[in-house]
């Protein structure tokens, strides 16, 4: 369990983190968003003691991190996957450190095991590649069979099946009754990984919530509309505070109506429709939609998040309704 209290950073005149209090619970995976230079890796490094708090509170298993007389056995930390000696093997660096906290050698072949790195455990660690790296970071998380995890980044550089791994890792490390605490910029990967999320901006949390209250809390909800009359309808449906997009003939994606109401609206023009699905929000959607206004570093690329191909129709205007370009926006 990790509980903050009024947790506070700043460097200079930068406030990083802003007084947040939050409790990150057992026997879930919570997932920490939010842009860059939200905050994040900060409160990690204070979580672990690394940085001071210039005010506030933050308690691992009931006491400051620095505080427990064996912390690798309460907390294991992924923070940066690079201070480690570089000439060493990999199991003699996991060696080292387990030596170095009354960890038993037997479990570092465990832990090595686990992490997929039995072929490259007699190899130079300045030689690993980024997933590589990743991995001996979170056998070093492990080593100590802690209560609570703390991963930055886990899956930062692993190919997609490292990827299922974590994610198969952080569920089953929370289905033993630990706390998983992970921050990721993959939001398809928190929503299938997280039970909660913790949402920070600017210093300051914007969301503390289940992933499923979180996505329900989104006004992104949309329907998705297939017709043979399809350009017929959006010009019907179309209206102040609806959006219609397309990505493939006969097909819309109408975003603030609802189902019963295009139902109706086609029942009564005699408008046939093959498919009339309410989509919800996905975790994506509502973090862009949350943190819109907390993005400190802008691309101008006028593609807010690299959102997928949308062609929003002016009210009033008929809508667009193009060809068939590349997939739309879920
Ligand atoms: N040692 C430091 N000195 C000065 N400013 C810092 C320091 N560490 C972090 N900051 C600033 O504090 C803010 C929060 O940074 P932090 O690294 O915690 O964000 P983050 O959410 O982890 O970002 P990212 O997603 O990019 O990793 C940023 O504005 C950053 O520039």
């Amino acid at each position: 369990m990790i509980e903050a209290h009024g947790l506070t950073k700043r460097y200079g005149p930068k406030t990083a983190v802003d007084g947040i209090s939050f409790t990150v619970r057992p026997g879930t995976v919570t997932g920490f968003l939010g842009p860059n230079g939200a905050g994040k890796s900060t409160t990690m490094r204070m979580i672990m003691g690394l940085d001071r708090p210039t005010a506030g509170t933050v308690i691992v298993n009931g006491k400051p991190y620095a505080q427990h007389r064996s912390p690798l056995t309460e907390v294991g930390a992924l923070l940066e996957a690079k201070a480690v000696h570089t000439g060493r093997s990999a199991y003699n660096h996991l060696r080292a450190l387990a030596a170095t906290h009354g960890i038993p050698t037997s479990r570092v072949g465990d832990v090595i095991e686990m992490t997929g790195l039995q072929a490259v455990a007699k190899k130079r660690v300045g030689g690993f590649s980024l997933g590589m790296g990743q991995r001996l970071g979170i056998a070093v998380a492990l080593l100590g069979d802690p209560k609570t995890l703390i991963l930055d980044e886990p899956v930062n550089g692993l190919d997609p099946e490292g990827v299922l791994w974590v994610r198969n890792l952080a569920k089953f490390l929370a289905s033993e009754g630990r706390t998983v605490f992970l921050s990721s910029h993959l939001m398809s990967e928190v929503a299938q990984t997280a039970d909660r999320v913790l949402v920070i901006g600017r210093g300051k949390i914007l969301a503390d919530a289940s992933v499923q209250e979180f996505v329900d809390g989104s006004s992104q909800k949309s329907v998705k509309v297939r017709s043979p009359q399809a350009a017929r309808l959006a010009e019907l449906v179309t209206g102040d505070g609806v959006t219609i997009t397309s990505s493939e003939p006969g097909l819309l994606d109408v975003a603030g109506s609802d189902a019963a109401s295009i139902g109706e609206t086609a029942a009564a023009n005699g408008i046939v429709l093959h498919e009339l699905t309410p989509v919800t929000s996905t975790l994506e959607q509502a973090y862009m939609e949350l943190t819109a206004e907390s993005v400190e570093y802008h691309a101008s690329t006028g593609q807010e998040g690299g959102a997928a191909t949308t062609s929003p129709a002016e009210p009033g205007a008929a809508p667009a309704v193009p060809a068939a370009p590349e997939g739309g926006a879920r």
